[in-house]
């Protein structure tokens, strides 16, 4: 399958960041993998205008389940396709903190996606204390099977593992316990949507930098990163694209 390297800017970036994209463009113009970006939404438009035309696709960070209606401050699906958006991030360990998603709202929010003919990131992870108390593949497990539609097909499907523990901590797994994650992940995405989950790219995502980038990919099971603080800058992102080119 494709590799993907996707950027998740968070809440960071007005339209001076936009220089880190045409820098990123030109620096890879054919990188070996899929790349996306994913800046706040006031960007999304002007970011997929500068991306047309090189491999740099542009993605959101969330959308409502509801295609439009009275649900003010949210985004639909329907709207990010318009605004040039390929993609988009959904149950961020951030959103699922701050705005208590749940697996339930995550599963309608990837249907409503996938129907706007967008590919749904669907992130889930463990945090410290379930890591602590031995329960790591219970709760990504039972995030997978809540937050993954059953008829999701591999097209427009993408898994992040982000231990929340390791987001923008500079912590992250061990490579076996990488391992051992994106193997039970493959299997329980196989148990949830068929033998079509060998073509699913599972992502791992927390403190991936230019200097563990290289041997991250080279796990088994694991196709690319969900990457936060070092998306921000093309020289940093650029580096990520390229282990990830060579793996
Ligand atoms: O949350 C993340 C990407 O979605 C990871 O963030 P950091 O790469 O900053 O740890």
């Amino acid at each position: 399958m494709r590799k993907l390297a996707a950027g998740n800017w968070k809440m960071n970036g007005t339209q001076a960041a936009l220089a880190e994209v045409s820098a990123l463009a030109q620096a890879n113009p054919a990188p070996g993998c899929d790349v996306l970006l994913c800046p706040p939404a006031t960007l999304i438009a002007r970011m997929a205008d500068l991306a047309r035309g090189t491999a740099i696709r542009v993605g959101g960070q969330d959308c409502h389940a509801k295609a439009s209606g009275a649900h003010t401050g949210d985004i639909s699906a329907e709207m990010l396709v318009d605004s040039g958006a390929s993609h988009v991030i959904l149950g961020h360990s951030e959103r699922r903190t701050d705005h208590g998603e749940t697996d339930a709202q995550v599963h309608a929010k990837a249907v409503a996606a996938i129907k706007a003919g967008l590919t749904a990131i669907i992130c889930i992870g463990e945090t410290e204390a379930e890591r602590d108390a031995g329960r790591t593949l219970d709760v990504v497990g039972t995030q997978l099977h809540g937050s993954v539609p059953a008829d999701a097909t591999a097209a427009h499907l993408v898994i992040a593992y982000e231990p929340v523990w390791a987001i923008g901590t500079g912590r992250t797994p061990t490579l076996a316990e990488i391992a051992d994650v994106h193997a039970f992940l493959r299997a329980r995405l196989t148990a949830r949507i068929g033998a079509q989950a060998a073509n699913v790219p599972l992502l791992y995502g927390g403190s991936v930098k230019p200097s563990n980038a290289t041997e991250i990919f080279a796990i088994p099971h694991v196709d690319g990163a969900l990457v936060g603080g070092a998306s921000l800058k093309a020289a940093d992102f650029g580096a990520i694209i390229a282990a990830l080119s060579a793996a």
